[in-house]
């Protein structure tokens, strides 16, 4: 199979870089700096057992891609860049391409589905740095990452098999899942963490935030009827296997509001104030947290710079 990773940054470059390290066909679509550096000089992709260069084929957007039968598109953009990108792919890539959601977050997979019918999804467990342009950080040493896969909505087929032995074949532990979507709904959870990381500065109040965007979130999507899985489930799908590098310690949404790209926050914590709004949950710590990001991005202040207890004060 040929792999197109539609946006190169922290996962999609782990990911490219380790399938072409396998042998497997990759190109990678990227801009700017980002992909002057990796045409210039190769992806350097910096990993726990050191600092590899590789010579992977990278273009700017889905015109450039030689597009065949075997192609299948892996979409690593932060989820308020999915419209533009799929905008782009879909005048280019044939209509019969399969499109996976290597994403946080679960509004992505319902855009995909809108263009394209082969819509797949990943439940991301890789932790991933991008700041600096042409270099990528593998996070996780034990493994580089847990990447199941499904199709979506429901269901696995030949398909999501056979992507998940690439990821195999890469190093990564893979396996195909029926009920993806349950997992990306706990992986979901998870991710209140990220606007929390990326607006305050960390301290005794974390937790205590945390633990109430957690509630309210559990108990909107009760209110909408949604299945996740367990806690204990995806601790014993984790279970040793990703062991983060002592420099880890900054959220993929800290790294958007570092670098000034715009924020995927309305799809993590915001996903949740729309789950509440639609079923009559109150989520106003989410919402808070939400607002408290956005207000970072617009007026460019330090990620992280809120004080925890003034922010609880304010709810
Ligand atoms: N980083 C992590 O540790 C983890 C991230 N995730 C999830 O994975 C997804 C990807 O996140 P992450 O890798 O961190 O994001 P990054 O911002 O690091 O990477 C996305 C890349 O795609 C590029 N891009 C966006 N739109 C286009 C376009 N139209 N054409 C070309 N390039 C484009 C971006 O460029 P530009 O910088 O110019 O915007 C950026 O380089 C998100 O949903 C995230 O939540 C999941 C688990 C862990
Ligand atoms: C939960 C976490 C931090 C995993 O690394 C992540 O998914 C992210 O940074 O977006």
């Amino acid at each position: 199979m040929h792999y197109v990773i539609f946006g190169a940054g922290a996962v999609g470059g782990v990911v490219g870089g380790l399938l072409h390290r396998a042998g497997v066909e990759v190109t990678l679509v990227a801009r700017g700096e980002h992909l002057r550096a990796i045409q210039d000089a190769g992806l350097t992709l910096d990993t726990p057992d050191g600092v590899l260069t590789l010579d992977v084929p990278a273009v700017e957007g889905a015109s450039q891609v030689s597009w065949t039968e075997d192609t299948v598109v892996l979409l690593s953009v932060k989820g308020q860049q999915t419209e533009a990108a799929l905008e782009d792919l879909a005048a280019y890539a044939p209509a019969g391409t399969p499109v996976v959601a290597l994403q946080n977050g679960v509004a992505n997979e319902p855009r995909i589905l809108r263009r394209f019918a082969r819509t797949y999804a990943i439940h991301v467990v890789l932790p991933a740095t991008f700041l600096t342009p042409g270099t990528v950080v593998q996070d996780s040493g034990e493994r580089p990452g847990i990447l199941d896969i499904g199709r979506y909505p429901t269901g696995v087929d030949e398909t999501a098999t056979a992507i998940a032995n690439d990821l195999v074949k890469a190093g990564f532990l893979s396996e195909p899942r029926p009920d993806i979507m349950a997992w990306k709904y706990r992986k979901l959870l998870n991710n209140l963490g990220n606007g929390i990381n990326a607006a305050i500065t960390p301290g005794a109040s974390d937790e205590e935030i945390y633990a109430r965007c957690l509630a309210e979130a559990e108990a909107a999507l009760d209110a909408a009827g949604i299945s996740v899985v367990t806690s204990e489930q995806d601790r014993a799908r984790r279970a040793g296997h990703i062991t983060s590098r002592g420099s880890r310690n900054h959220s993929s949404t800290w790294q958007s509001l570092a670098r000034g790209t715009g924020v995927e926050i309305d799809y993590l914590s915001g996903e949740i104030v729309l789950l509440g709004r639609l079923h009559g949950v109150p989520t106003p710590v989410n919402e808070a947290i939400q607002r408290a990001v956005h207000d970072i991005a617009r007026t460019g202040a330090e990620p992280g710079s809120l004080d925890g207890t003034a922010f609880l004060a304010g709810l």
